[in-house]
């Protein structure tokens, strides 16, 4: 209902065919991807380097992974809080995931796998690593831009082999009712960068920085590419991490893969060239991961903007 009224995502062809390293057109594609971020911390990306296979076969993983017992998939525990199995919750009874730490990695993806399948499954081990690794090829592609955007290259390359993945499938359930249904609660990403992909199922919600609601609707091929908490800091508040829900209709049950990159073992700290007289230093150097667990204790979680609290000047 008036919809058409409403802004809409930008849209960004990130696929191999569109991007030529040399040419003008990549300085100009930069610059479209900071702006992009710059107005709403988010956009779509095309990106071809996920076949309709592999994204067809990762989505029937991860219904193969719901469909696991209850208490198998509690057995998904991991230091960082939230990585693990999270359902049932009273707030977001449609929501479900499962987190699959260092899911680019075969030690990540094969010992996920193990958990949940001690009998083993070759197929789904393979297919969440294939996914990831083709999906961390996008990351490399929005940070490189990024750092181009901002000429801060140098400085990214020293953070960039410290990325790591978490793979984290996600299941709502379809509401019950004609009422529209939370799904997940307005929230930050707590990580560096995310990109998410679904099954034809819409649901997810962007706030503009007027306050808006934009209902995001994927083309096919497509990611969101949305920046979280800890980028926010990095680029010293000139991007901000976009809140956003998922409203569940009674539709169909949704299913998404995300996929979220933090930086481990590694303090992060504002690029000098991301400071000057307009914008006067925002954020201290943090860790990511301790972020992550303070975002957890009472006060990160009672926080207005935690990661300003966290490390904010
Ligand atoms: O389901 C979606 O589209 C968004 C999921 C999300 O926001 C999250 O897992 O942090
Ligand atoms: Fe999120």
């Amino acid at each position: 209902m008036g919809s058409s009224t409403l802004p809409k995502l930008p849209v960004i062809d990130l696929s191999s065919k569109s991007l030529n390293l040399n040419s003008s057109s990549w300085v100009t594609k930069c610059d479209e991807v900071r702006h992009a971020l710059e107005e709403y911390g988010c956009f779509i990306a095309l990106y071809d380097g996920v076949s309709r296979e592999l994204r067809d076969a990762t989505l029937l993983a991860s219904q193969e992974l719901f469909n696991l017992p209850t208490e198998v998939k509690a057995l998904n525990v991991t230091a960082t809080p939230y990585n693990g199995y999270i359902g049932q919750q009273p707030m977001v009874p449609l929501y479900e995931s499962l987190g699959i730490e260092y899911a680019t990695t075969i030690e990540g993806a094969e010992s996920f796998t193990k958990l949940m399948w001690p009998s083993g499954n070759q197929s789904f081990s393979e297919t969440v690593l294939m996914y990831s690794k083709a999906v961390a090829e996008l990351d490399k592609i929005v940070m490189k831009m990024i750092a181009k955007g901002y000429g801060i290259e140098e400085h990214y390359e020293s953070i960039r082999g410290s990325t790591t993945y978490l793979l984290k499938p996600t299941k709502y359930l379809r509401a019950q009712g004609d009422e529209k249904m939370l799904g997940i609660l307005p929230h930050t990403d707590k990580c560096f960068m995310t990109y998410l992909h679904q099954d034809e199922v819409n649901g997810l919600e962007i706030k503009t920085k007027n306050g808006e609601w934009i209902e995001v609707e994927y083309p096919p091929s497509s990611f969101v590419v949305m920046a979280a908490d800890a980028f926010m800091a990095w680029t010293n508040g000139r991007i901000e991490a976009p809140t956003h829900r998922v409203m569940m209709t009674a539709d169909k049950d949704r299913y998404v893969l995300g996929l979220f990159a933090s930086i481990r073992d590694h303090i992060i700290e504002v690029p000098p060239q991301l400071v000057d007289e307009d914008h006067p230093l925002q954020f201290r150097a943090f860790d990511n991961y301790k972020y992550m667990q303070f975002y957890y204790t009472e006060e990160g979680v009672n926080s207005e903007c935690p990661i300003k609290t966290y490390c904010g000047i």
